[in-house]
């Protein structure tokens, strides 16, 4: 089987690219077999890259130690979603580090089984940017624990304190967002409630200045609470959490973060104070890693359903839960 010209036009001028950007890896998305010893002896010298939702049409490249593998879920996603995926999970598996540039070849426009060529497109992917696109898009991996715009919020909030610290020193911390009633029953206040006597305005994260303040509250030991609404309900929080199966590596505040979103339909956010990074945690699981880039996000995809949080926002003394409820 040997290459359609196309194809080896596209290669040689990613193997160029690679050369005069240059670019840390190539990477190839397709669901149509090439001929793969052809592509490898084009791409010489490259970092290979290739993802894909058939495995058996990567398993020869499997053990070889040229190629990188990456699985796709089966998912009718557009092309530019399944690139996303891909390199979200390079990142994540740290086999590349953000700040890459990836030069990717792909079919983007026909994805016709009879398609006449294989790939026919290529991009430049620098990692930084494309990751804060991603991270907007693989929200909704977190499904229904909180409205979108509050958790875009609490990934802001999550990725300025690993980044940043506070005052030179890094910081590290947990967010929970949803299920406040559970999580409360199951943890304990280490400390006094620094969110008790605030009005619900003054506690919602979605508010640029209210996550300031935050920030100056995740330096207190403790996990910090915040419900589906996106008020922030309680700090100081030890969490009462077990029964999940941490990774080598993590140490106790993983595994409480972990562990609560496995007690409760809660979310948590971990903030890791050693390496500035934010995993994401559902249900135990890790859902999300953020790493700490060096510039802010910027949240490009879609617009979200937000609603115009106005400074009139009903005021209450007594903390209360998303249900309106006193929980402290
Ligand atoms: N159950 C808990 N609830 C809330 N915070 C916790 C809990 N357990 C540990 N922590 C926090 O985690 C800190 C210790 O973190 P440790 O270094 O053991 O964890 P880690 O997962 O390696 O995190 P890091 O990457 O930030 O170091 C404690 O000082 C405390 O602030």
């Amino acid at each position: 089987m040997s290459l359609p010209s196309q194809s080896v036009a596209l290669l040689q001028a990613a193997r160029d690219l690679v050369k005069s950007l240059p670019a840390d890896a190539v990477l190839l998305l397709t669901e149509t077999s090439l001929d793969w010893g052809e592509v490898r002896r084009m791409l010489a010298g490259c970092r290979l890259f290739v993802a894909a939702e058939n495995p058996a049409l990567t398993r020869s490249l499997r053990d070889d130690p040229d190629w990188t593998v990456i699985d796709l879920d089966p998912e009718p996603l557009p092309t530019q979603e399944r690139m996303n995926t891909a390199l979200l999970k390079a990142v994540s598996d740290e086999l590349l580090p953000p700040g890459s540039h990836v030069v990717a070849i792909y079919n983007g426009i026909a994805t016709l089984d009879d398609a006449p060529e294989p790939v026919d497109s290529l991009s430049v992917i620098h990692l930084g940017e494309h990751l804060e696109r991603m991270t907007s898009q693989d929200l909704r991996i977190l499904g229904d624990a909180a409205p979108l715009d509050v958790l875009r919020a609490v990934v802001d909030l999550a990725t300025e304190i690993g980044r940043e610290g506070r005052e030179g020193q890094p910081i590290g911390t947990i967010l929970v967002v949803g299920d406040t009633r559970k999580v409360l029953s199951l943890s304990h206040f280490q400390n006094f409630n620094p969110f008790r006597g605030y009005s619900r305005a003054e506690r919602d994260v979605r508010k640029k200045d209210v996550r300031e303040q935050i920030k100056e509250i995740a330096k207190l030991d403790g996990a910090l609470l915040i419900g589906r609404d996106g008020i922030a309900e309680a700090a100081c929080l030890h969490l009462g959490a077990h029964g999940a199966n941490m990774r080598k590596g993590f140490g106790s505040r993983h595994t409480a973060a972990a562990g609560i979103s496995k007690q409760t339909s809660a979310v948590a956010f971990a903030v890791s104070q050693s390496s500035g990074s934010v995993r994401v945690f559902k249900g135990g699981e890790e859902v999300l890693h953020i790493e700490p880039l060096a510039r802010p996000h910027v949240w490009q995809p879609f617009r979200l359903e937000t609603q115009e949080i106005e400074d009139k926002d009903e005021e209450e003394d007594e903390i209360t839960d998303e249900n309106g409820d006193e929980v402290s």
